[in-house]
């Protein structure tokens, strides 16, 4: 961080100190328990009801998992990563976002958002008592990781040292000269593993920014396959690009003339695939890329002299002083870490401070010393990762690689949510389809019980008299999204059936997750904007995908229910999808299926037990 960054005296805004106050013991304990803001509806006692309510048609055996006293397995995650002597103390926090002289604009926007009583999370008290302290060290630049469990609010806990730093700056004068009016020159990067992420935050960062003057753009592509020269000129290309683009009304924009360059741009958010394509050109590595369809069935090139072609940068990274990794156990995980690190190269070169870059590294090493031949690199900038899980190839290369990196980690990391209740349903047979058709009827009828309504099994899903709860279901494989959603259409239970190829997700904007996202308050892109004068009836209640929306979006508290169709591949797989429910001490419920008898009932077990050893 820079020395004086959110700390510094104030040139036309003052800290807000009216409210600083000692911590007393009270405040902190209820600033480290997030508070329900729903009120938790009664779970409906099917014994005590008349027989004409009860549910006719019979579910599998549901029971619900509490933690083992004596668990037959630890938490598999804090095994691979041992926070205790690495991560700094929780004690002493701040209890209210005013304790740190917060800017008089950003605090107001949080009460704007969270309400006037809101108190910080822990992970929000961890960043306030540490991020906007200035730096200590030799080096002006600092390093954070920031590791809290799902939904406890770690995009506060970054944005605001953050937004607080460039408003300062901007306020004292020092913001660099642009080196180019055609380049676009962003002075911070948020980077997210997906389009659909980048997009939420972005909003979500402009909401914060009402009060405060700064220019937060999400540059995102829609997910267009990549084309050669061969297929596509240049015209049609630039016209592509443009076709992206979504007024600011929209949350969105995508650089692709001088006249849009020329705007000052404060925060960038997008994946860091996009940020490398708008530094180096479009297509840039287009000739590095395996293209399938230029090899033909015995496997030679038919096309070995095509050409590609690149387009003009759209950004400097020369003033770039802030990255945020969000979601980092994935953006240096084995499939992304190469752009990410490259990326981070590259800042620190438009910066004049250039490090060095191995593009091949062995993350999976548990050796805790840099090969002799690596040297640690030195990013010139702030660097903010932050995660709900850290697995041991994170935890890996952070000790290698980012040995100076200050941890900051909640209590509960590594557990699921408090507020989420998990219950195992038993599949009843083959038809596993059937099952989770019945597992949803229950979810309304139940709805509709609490309602004070007379529904069956039968009458829930065309009754429209009551409020349904959302539900969010996982599997491991695309075909098997399809396949379900297929299913449940033909069942008369309207639904989305999300993949990574989905036509949907081409159109660069979320109206694909309308109704599913948690609406932000004062955000400018609102599925109640997109879906006005649709019928709110209308809208499917189910929305079934991969992992894909498994990383850090921000689903609506009326998705009430996670199902977990396919065994999870790992733990860590399971916390984020569990996740997406019981966030911001909300209720909620994961509901995972397995098998509790015959062939493959034993690897069943093994989850179910891996599952109890994270409730918290
Ligand atoms: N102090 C707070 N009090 C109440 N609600 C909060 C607070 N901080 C954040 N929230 C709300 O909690 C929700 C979850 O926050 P956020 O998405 O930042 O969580 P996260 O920790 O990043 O989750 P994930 O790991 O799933 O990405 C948001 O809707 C946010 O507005």
């Amino acid at each position: 961080m820079r020395e004086g960054g959110p700390s510094r005296k104030r040139t036309s805004e003052r800290p807000n100190s009216s409210s600083e106050r000692p911590n007393s013991s009270s405040d902190r304990q209820r600033s480290n328990r997030p508070r329900p803001q729903f009120a938790t509806k009664p779970r409906v006692d099917e014994e005590k009801l008349p027989s004409v309510l009860k549910l006719p048609d019979p579910t599998g055996t549901t029971e619900v998992l509490k933690p083992s006293r004596r668990p037959r397995v630890n938490n598999p995650l804090s095994e691979e990563f041992e926070l205790s002597p690495k991560a700094v103390s929780t004690q002493q926090l701040p209890s209210e976002f005013s304790s740190p002289p917060l800017m008089e604009s950003l605090l107001s926007s949080i009460m704007d958002i969270l309400g006037p009583n809101a108190r910080p999370t822990p992970i929000q008290a961890l960043s306030l008592k540490h991020l906007f302290s200035p730096s200590q060290g030799d080096s002006q630049w600092r390093q954070f990781l920031l590791a809290s469990e799902t939904g406890s609010g770690k995009s506060i806990a970054y944005l605001l040292p953050m937004l607080q730093d460039l408003k300062q700056t901007e306020l004292d004068g020092t913001v660099p000269r642009l080196t180019s009016k055609r380049l676009m020159a962003p002075r911070a990067l948020v980077l997210a593993p997906t389009h659909e992420l980048s997009r939420q935050l972005s909003v979500f960062a402009k909401s914060l920014l009402h009060n405060t003057k700064l220019r937060v753009l999400c540059a995102s592509r829609a997910n267009a396959p990549t084309q050669s020269r061969r297929h596509v000129t240049a015209s049609k290309m630039a016209s592509d690009i443009d076709s992206d683009i979504v007024p600011e009304e929209g949350g969105e924009f995508i650089v692709s003339s001088p006249s849009n360059a020329a705007k000052p741009v404060d925060v960038l958010v997008c994946t860091p695939s996009r940020v490398l394509e708008m530094e180096k050109g479009r297509g840039w590595d287009y000739e590095h890329k395996e293209h399938p369809e230029d090899i033909d069935e015995n496997g030679r090139n038919i096309r070995p002299n095509r050409k590609f072609t690149v387009g003009p940068p759209e950004i400097t990274l020369a003033n770039v002083d802030w990255v945020v990794v969000d979601e980092a156990d994935v953006l240096f995980d084995p499939d992304f870490q190469e752009s990410t690190r490259l990326l981070l190269a590259d800042i620190a070169t438009a910066k004049g401070k250039p490090v060095a870059f191995t593009p091949e590294l062995n993350l999976s090493s548990t050796t805790t010393e840099p090969a002799p031949s690596i040297e640690v690199p030195k990013y010139p900038f702030n660097l903010i990762l932050t995660t709900a899980t850290i697995p041991s190839s994170l935890a890996s290369y952070l000790d290698t690689y980012h040995p100076s990196l200050m941890r900051l980690a909640s209590p509960n990391l590594h557990k699921l949510p408090s507020t989420l209740q998990t219950e195992y349903e038993s599949w009843t047979g083959g038809r596993r389809n059937k099952d989770v058709e019945n597992r949803i009827r229950r979810v309304w009828w139940e709805d509709a019980i609490a309602a004070g309504r007379q529904a069956t099994s039968e009458s829930v899903i065309s009754d429209t008299s009551f409020e349904k709860s959302k539900v969010l279901i996982f599997c491991n494989k695309s075909t098997k999204v399809e396949e379900l959603g297929k299913y449940l259409t033909e069942r008369g239970i309207p639904n989305i059936a999300l993949t990574s190829t989905s036509d949907s997700r081409h159109k660069g904007n979320n109206h694909h997750l309308d109704g599913f996202l948690r609406e932000c308050a004062g955000g400018q892109e609102s599925s109640s904007d997109a879906s006005a004068g649709a019928e709110k009836t209308e809208q499917p209640h189910v929305l079934i995908t991969t992992s894909l929306l498994s990383r850090g979006l921000d689903f609506s508290p009326s998705i009430k229910h996670v199902f977990i169709m396919d065994a999870p591949r790992n733990m860590v797989d399971f916390l984020h999808r569990a996740g997406r429910s019981g966030r911001a001490g909300e209720q909620g419920k994961v509901v995972v299926f397995g098998k509790s008898k015959g062939r493959g009932a034993g690897k069943d077990r093994e989850v179910k037990s891996r599952v109890k050893a994270l409730i918290s």
